[in-house]
């Protein structure tokens, strides 16, 4: 039977990329993306925004929502110092087992954990499961619908302290309204916009960093 795009992503890349570079991974997916199959990484323009922003913060303990093939996940691992707790959560199996090899074949399998569920249900795990107290990092790129959701949920179970960065993707296209409204009038955040374009194309996305405040 024919295989998935995921499939052929992870080919791509054992193909092209070197083993145990994680530069060479980036650059096997965004190619594929721009000259075979577009997919829905973060992409290289918004990475690169990703990169500074997880540079600046140089994070303790990092969650991702939304693992998918793990592009963005190889792009925050390859800055992270020795040490850090990174956590990434995918509900799709599949995707789950794409992620894993993609992560493996940069080297950075020892760096974070990828974990199968769903948002909804694992974020109250945190502290029980992973030994979380609070998460320096948030990288929201999972469902837009998710977004608002997550993040009272993040706040009900005092996962965020002064000064925890959430950045979501995807706030434009395909669009978290309610989520940018949440952030960007509540006395609880300083919420800033960064303007790029969704991931290999023309079209208008962006990026919203929001630092909690309380
Ligand atoms: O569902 C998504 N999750 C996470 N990231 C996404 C992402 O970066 C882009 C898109 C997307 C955007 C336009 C389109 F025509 C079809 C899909 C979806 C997701
Ligand atoms: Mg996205």
């Amino acid at each position: 039977t024919r295989s998935t795009r995921p499939q052929r992503m992870l080919k791509a890349v054992q193909k092209k990329a070197t083993k145990g570079d994680p530069e060479s991974v980036i650059s096997a997916i965004d190619y594929f993306c721009k000259h075979s199959e577009w997919a829905m990484n973060v992409g290289d323009e918004k990475g690169s925004i990703l990169d500074s922003v997880v540079t600046e913060v140089n994070p303790s303990t990092v969650l991702e929502l939304g693992t998918y093939c793990g592009y963005s996940t190889v792009r925050i691992a390859r800055l992270l110092s020795p040490g850090t707790k990174f956590i990434t959560l995918e509900f799709n199996p599949a995707n789950v087992t794409i992620a894993r090899q993609i992560i493996a074949y940069a080297g950075l399998q020892d760096k974070v954990t990828v974990v199968e569920g769903s948002s909804g249900d694992l974020i109250p795990q945190m502290k029980e499961r992973f030994g979380i107290t609070t998460f320096d990092f948030i990288f929201l790129d999972h469902w837009k619908d998710r977004y608002l959701p997550d993040i009272k949920l993040f706040e009900e179970c005092g996962l965020l302290r002064k000064g925890s960065v959430l950045l979501a993707d995807n706030v434009i296209c395909p669009g978290a309204p309610e989520y940018l409204e949440y952030v960007r009038n509540s006395p609880r955040y300083e919420s800033r916009y960064y303007p790029a374009h969704l991931e290999y194309t023309k079209v208008e996305d962006g990026l919203e960093k929001s630092v909690f405040l309380e």
